[in-house]
């Protein structure tokens, strides 16, 4: 919409709908308000809840996994659906939905085929995957470079065309599949290194030394690149598109399916080093900071601190508080740190935020009880914590 386009962005969801015709956005993203409400302003961006005739499509739905780890293709497949009737000749399809290998030949092409229409020959259709990472939207959507797989050279070329009014990246051409698989890699390539970290952490934890300087010291070399060890993998990207492979070749995708359980298995972690720490849990109050999916934003999908949470719940007279000044309402939520700590037997650091450098932990020190920290993210310089009277513990680190 600010680059020369009229859209109309479609969502079944009315609240969606609803405040974007307002020129508000639903969710937390640096700079995307004052975009959204200046182009809404302009009449450049409107919302409905049915599509309309248009010269591109462009499908963007939700693509999550079923409770048995398949890919829940009922929303694309939905969107697909409702476009059929305003298809005409040389409209763009266009799906940027992070799917399964295979989807637009299989999935979405019979159902092109109900308009009146050949889609092979009447339709330029493609996948173009999105890659933005949360938080950073707005520079990486047009920063980054792009794959466009159509389902012939004429539609990857003119999906490239109009990708080229606002992507400044490389865009790549290829054909729908191979597209799919690119973007299942680079989130599973990262999945994967994030795993070997984890792995690391548990190891390290054994040998009573630090992951932390395992991974500096080991990253100074020329061609490695270890990632960092954490509560576990959140997100409803990398938590979730692993798995889409898996299903489709469960013989063969190994490694994938066991990152996958090494970085579900995090949150169970740090539980038992929480108990480890503590001794027993039962009758203790314990205190997590963060519980977003990571740093910086309002997003709970496949947060792993969800998980950590339920963990403490099932044990007996546990008492729980959490703070997260990104998060408005959650169960154990409360608005002022002070409160959330008072009493404390560990404090959890869940989440990263940028905030959280700002804690005075001089002032939280009187109100906890014996002053344990489980740092899960090496975010805090642990002489100083130590200094100020804590028992500053560290997830990579074997003290306990
Ligand atoms: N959010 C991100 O940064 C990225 C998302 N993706 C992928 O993009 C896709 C969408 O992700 P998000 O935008 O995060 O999901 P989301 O859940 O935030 O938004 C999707 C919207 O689609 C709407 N919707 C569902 N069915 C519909 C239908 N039939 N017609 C019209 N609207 C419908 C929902 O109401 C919702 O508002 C997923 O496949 C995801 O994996 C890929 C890369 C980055
Ligand atoms: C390959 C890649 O970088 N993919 C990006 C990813 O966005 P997302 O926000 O899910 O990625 P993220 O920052 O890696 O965070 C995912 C999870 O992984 C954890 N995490 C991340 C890096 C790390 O070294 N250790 C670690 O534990 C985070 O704490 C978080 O819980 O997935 C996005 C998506 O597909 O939606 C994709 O567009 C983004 O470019």
């Amino acid at each position: 919409a600010n680059n020369g386009h009229e859209v109309i962005g479609v969502d079944v969801n009315e609240a969606v709908v609803n405040n974007l015709n307002a020129g508000k956005i639903i969710i937390e993203e640096p700079f995307l308000d004052a975009l959204v409400y200046e182009v809404v302003s302009l009449g450049k961006l409107k919302a409905k809840t049915t599509p309309e005739e248009a010269d591109v499509f462009i499908i963007a739905v939700p693509t999550p996994i079923n409770e048995d780890k398949t890919a829940m293709m009922d929303y694309v497949e939905a969107a697909t659906r409702s476009i059929v009737p305003f298809l005409k000749k040389n409209d763009m399809v266009i799906l940027e939905s992070t799917s399964p290998p295979g989807t637009v030949e299989k999935l979405m092409m019979p159902i092109l085929e109900g308009a009146d229409l050949n889609p092979y020959e009447d339709l330029y259709v493609a996948h173009s995957p999105e890659r933005v990472i949360p938080g950073k939207i707005l520079i990486e959507l047009v920063e980054n470079n792009r794959i466009v797989g159509g389902i012939n050279e004429i539609s990857s070329k003119k999906v490239k065309k109009l990708y080229e009014s606002f992507v400044k990246g490389e865009i790549f051409l290829t054909d729908p599949t191979t597209a799919e698989m690119c973007k299942l890699m680079e989130n599973t390539f990262r999945d994967v290194n994030i795993a070997l970290a984890n792995e690391l952490a548990l190891i390290c934890e054994d040998l009573g030394i630090n992951a932390w300087d395992v991974r500096t010291f080991s990253n100074k070399h020329p061609r490695v690149d270890i990632h960092m060890p954490g509560p576990g993998v959140g997100g409803h990207c990398l938590a979730v598109d692993p798995w889409f492979i898996v299903e489709k070749f469960p013989q063969t995708a190994k490694i994938i399916k066991l990152a996958r359980e090494t970085n579900d298995a995090m949150p169970a972690h740090v539980f038992s080093k929480s108990k480890k720490i503590l001794g027993q849990l039962a009758g203790k109050k314990i205190t997590i900071l963060g519980i977003t999916y990571k740093p910086d934003i309002d997003d709970l999908r496949e947060s792993p601190i969800l998980e950590l949470i339920e963990l403490f719940e099932e044990v007996k007279d546990i008492r729980l508080s959490l703070f997260d000044p990104f998060v408005k309402e959650f169960k154990h939520l409360e608005d002022d740190i002070k409160v959330a700590c008072t009493d404390s037997d560990l404090i959890i650091l869940g989440v990263n935020h940028k905030a959280f450098e700002d804690i005075d932990f001089n002032e939280i020190k009187p109100l906890v009880k014996d002053g344990h920290i489980l740092d899960t993210r090496n975010f805090y310089d642990a002489d100083k914590i130590n200094a100020l009277g804590f028992d500053y513990h560290l997830l990579g680190k074997g003290t306990v």
